[in-house]
């Protein structure tokens, strides 16, 4: 069993963003510069996206973070976003999910410019995305792919169990890995609440991703001894013997998934990282106008 190891990687990809944003700088160039609108404080929502804005100080890059109350009306909010969509200043803008009932995010994402959404979460994107056209990709299936290509995993004629059909991350994995382009290729199977046989599926997979939130739901019995796993999921459990209170689970029950796994990630320090560093090439890429030109 190999560790997909996504502090190492992480840590090896900030350097290069790093060094990308010294050069810019020396060259007088556009200092990359990331905007986070969050709405309310919840408390996971406030702790991804002050490590969002640290990593941005890390690299160089601007980062401004806009708080706004959760009694803030949708009109409200999308005046915020087409503020920063006409600040040419400002490159790249998430707007942290989940919102508060009242404001409908899809009405959010559609406002966003899509040569500003760095989430790859505008219609716009998933739609070039998935027809292999220049596009912002949805920020952890990309951290996941950038996994698989920096350890080397062979894709081609696998068969790959995606369990989760989000927008954000279940759907834009199934798509990604179906690609006519390395890493893809796969026989793709997307999977969600209502999917009948999941075991007998997730047992048939080469590479399975576990993108449901349902803390270490894929048990041993679920994996094909050899199989490479990626664990998307992410939740806080109450524990009492933590500090915080609680403890971070991914969705694969580690202890027994990893010694037939012929790769996994770990939770903490696996995918989530990855998501980070998507969101900061993503917004190299939207400062220099390499998606579209602005
Ligand atoms: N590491 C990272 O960077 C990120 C981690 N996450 C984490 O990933 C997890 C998933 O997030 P997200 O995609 O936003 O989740 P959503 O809640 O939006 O979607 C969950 C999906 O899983 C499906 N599902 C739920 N229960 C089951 C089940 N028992 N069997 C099969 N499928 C099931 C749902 O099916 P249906 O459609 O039928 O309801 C749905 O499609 C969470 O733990 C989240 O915290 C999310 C984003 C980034
Ligand atoms: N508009 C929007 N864009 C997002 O990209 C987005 C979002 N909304 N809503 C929520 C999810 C979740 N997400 C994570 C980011 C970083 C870690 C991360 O850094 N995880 C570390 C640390 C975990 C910790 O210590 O809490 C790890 O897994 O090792 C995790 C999850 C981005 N999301």
């Amino acid at each position: 069993m190999q560790l997909l190891d996504g502090k190492l990687l992480s840590a090896q990809i900030k350097q290069e963003i790093a060094a990308e944003v010294a050069q810019i700088n020396e060259q007088g160039g556009k200092i990359p510069h990331l905007v986070a609108i969050l709405v309310g404080n919840n408390g996971a929502s406030e702790t991804y996206v002050a490590s969002k804005m640290k990593n941005c100080e890390e690299v160089g890059m601007h980062s401004t973070l806009i708080r706004l109350d959760p009694s803030v009306s949708e009109a409200e909010l999308l005046d915020k976003v087409r503020e920063v969509n006409d600040n040419p200043d400002m490159d790249g803008l998430i707007v942290q999910l989940p919102l508060p009932d009242h404001i409908n995010p899809d009405r959010i994402m559609e406002t966003i410019n899509p040569a500003k959404d760095v989430d790859g979460f505008h219609p716009i994107n998933i739609g070039r995305m998935a027809k292999g056209l220049p596009a912002y990709v949805s920020a952890t299936p990309q951290g996941v792919l950038e996994m698989i290509k920096r350890y080397d995993i062979k894709t081609a004629g696998k068969h790959c169990v995606v369990v989760g059909r989000s927008q954000i991350v279940g759907l834009p994995m199934s798509i990604l890995m179906q690609r006519n382009t390395y890493p893809g290729n796969c026989t793709v199977t997307l999977t969600h609440s209502r999917t009948q046989h999941l075991e007998d599926i997730c047992r048939s997979a080469d590479i399975l991703v576990a993108a449901l939130g349902k803390p270490e739901f894929i048990t041993g019995d679920m994996v094909k001894e050899g199989a490479v796993v990626i664990d998307v999921g992410l939740e806080r459990v109450p524990d009492a013997t933590k500090k915080s209170g609680f403890a971070l689970k991914g969705d694969v029950k580690f202890d027994e998934v990893a010694p037939k796994a012929s790769f996994i990630t770990p939770v903490p320090g696996g995918v989530g990282l990855m998501t980070i560093c998507s969101l900061m090439q993503n917004t190299l890429k939207a400062a220099r106008g390499e998606v579209y030109s602005r």
